[in-house]
């Protein structure tokens, strides 16, 4: 018999060995589970994630009680002690009892992967946990640390590295705002289908079955739920009434601004978040050419489409970065797409309420190499883009500025035939304070609904 804590650990060594997202991970392992009571499912999200947002902060206590370093312990015994002490330090529900034999338990069943002669394998937990709660009045705690960097980052759970960057470009205070927003659970935000309902009826009808349900700042046709079920297996989603996307995400469509009979690239299309966006902006007329380069990613947008009811999207799987032979049928007289769109793959450290793992997979050489991805991504869609008055725009769900204004001075300098165009009118007046004096939009820190973006629009002149 399956239990939470269990399919916990069990989700946690996952992610760290898979490197994958946790999101994904926890809906597939809860989806097969044999837990059926909603609060034994949701204990086990608020367990996975809880433990992702503050592991930092979890293994700075369990060190001063553990006899060695936890970063030398075995994987699956450190996802143990920190499920353990997350309940512990973290959680008012659980009986910090309760807490300790659970853990024990699972050190018991795991026995055989902790490094541990098997026999000390719940002695060592029970004695770990039992200590830790025994001196929460002695421990050291994270604020007392000197160094501002290295005590945000204890602090609220964030790499150095990652704190360092904030604290050099925002200040100590504004790099903390940034560490307290993104431990935050996201909010559950949903895009309205304008084929198939309104905002207030959407409203409305889901009334019955969320908590407070608040609609998002025009021009944006979004609601922000709170205290909904699992929104995914309900009706209004599966109908295609709704698409579960962040705020910021929906400016970016937007601010491409595609009209109907109009022909789009969308150069790295994913699962069609914003290529259904942009098909709901066009009212389902013209054509959305939407590429990327992994097949499965192609299957979930072909699905998004149908549950939407978008029919003018054609799928391209291939790599953009190079040459790519796009049948002619895709260009309208042969003049290139009207507008295209460079979502670009990024670091994500403006969606870490979403994407927790990533504080800890990311690392900061990966921001040189996307650089480069994206640049290379930049480069290939200008000879697809109709060489009069094409609009190309450029959009990350990072803050860092080497893949976003660097990115865009580079290309600019090599394709000096565009112009920037502000998104000022594309966005809600308190966003305003966002442009950047260049004209990008650049939210940071992420706002309560707005998570951390980028986007940039490039007007071709020559
Ligand atoms: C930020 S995500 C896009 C999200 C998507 N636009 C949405 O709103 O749902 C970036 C996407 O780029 C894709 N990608 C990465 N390298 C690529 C390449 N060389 N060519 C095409 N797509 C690529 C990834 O598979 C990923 O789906």
């Amino acid at each position: 018999m399956q239990n939470s804590r269990d399919l916990a650990v069990q989700i946690l060594a996952r992610i760290e060995a898979e490197q994958a997202y946790a999101n994904i991970v926890l809906d597939a392992e809860l989806r097969k589970s044999s837990l059926r009571d909603p609060r034994d499912k949701a204990l086990v999200t608020e367990i996975v994630y809880g433990v992702l947002r503050w592991q930092k902060r979890l293994d700075w206590y369990l060190d001063q009680v553990c006899k060695k370093p936890l970063q030398q312990s075995s994987p699956w015994l450190r996802h143990i002690l920190r499920i353990g002490s997350y309940q512990v330090l973290m959680l008012d529900k659980i009986p910090p009892s309760a807490a300790i034999n659970e853990s024990v338990k699972l050190a018991e069943k795991y026995r055989q992967k902790l490094n541990l002669p098997a026999n000390m394998a719940k002695g060592v937990v029970n004695g770990i946990l039992r200590q830790l709660h025994r001196s929460l009045d002695t421990l050291r705690r994270p604020e007392t640390i000197p160094d501002k960097v290295t005590r945000l980052a204890v602090q609220y759970s964030y790499p150095e590295w990652m704190v360092k960057r904030w604290v050099q470009r925002l200040g100590e205070q504004g790099a903390e705002t940034c560490c307290r927003i993104q431990n935050q659970p996201p909010h559950l935000m949903l895009r309205v289908n304008p084929f198939k309902t309104s905002r207030a009826a959407l409203q409305e009808s889901l009334s019955g079955y969320a908590g407070k349900i608040t609609p998002l700042p025009d021009p944006l046709s979004g609601l922000v739920i709170a205290g909904a079920p699992a929104l995914a297996e309900l009706r209004w989603y599966q109908e295609g009434e709704c698409t579960i996307q962040n705020a910021a995400s929906m400016l970016v469509s937007q601010i491409l601004d595609p009209k109907p009979w109009e022909n789009i690239l969308e150069a790295c299309a994913g699962a069609g978040i914003k290529t259904t966006h942009i098909g709901e902006l066009m009212e389902n007329r013209g054509k959305i050419t939407a590429v990327d380069i992994h097949e499965n990613k192609l299957s979930r947008l072909q699905e998004n489409c149908q549950r939407i009811g978008i029919s003018i999207v054609q799928p391209y799987r291939g790599d953009m970065t190079t040459f790519l032979d796009l049948p002619a049928s895709h260009f309208q007289n042969d003049r290139g797409f009207h507008r295209i769109l460079v979502d670009a793959p990024c670091s994500g450290l403006g969606v870490l309420r979403k994407h927790p793992e990533a504080k800890w997979t990311i690392e900061e050489s990966h921001i040189h190499s996307l650089q480069q991805l994206q640049l290379r991504l930049l480069n290939r869609s200008v000879p697809l883009l109709h060489p009069e008055h094409g609009v190309l725009v450029y959009s990350t769900c990072t803050t860092e500025p080497e893949e976003n204004e660097e990115v865009i001075t580079q290309f600019l300098r090599d394709h000096p035939g565009f112009r920037i165009e502000s998104p000022q009118k594309y966005l809600p007046p308190e966003l305003h304070g966002c442009i950047t004096d260049q004209g990008f939009l650049r939210i940071e820190p992420p706002q309560e609904y707005f998570d951390g973006f980028f986007c940039a629009k490039l007007v071709k002149t020559l």
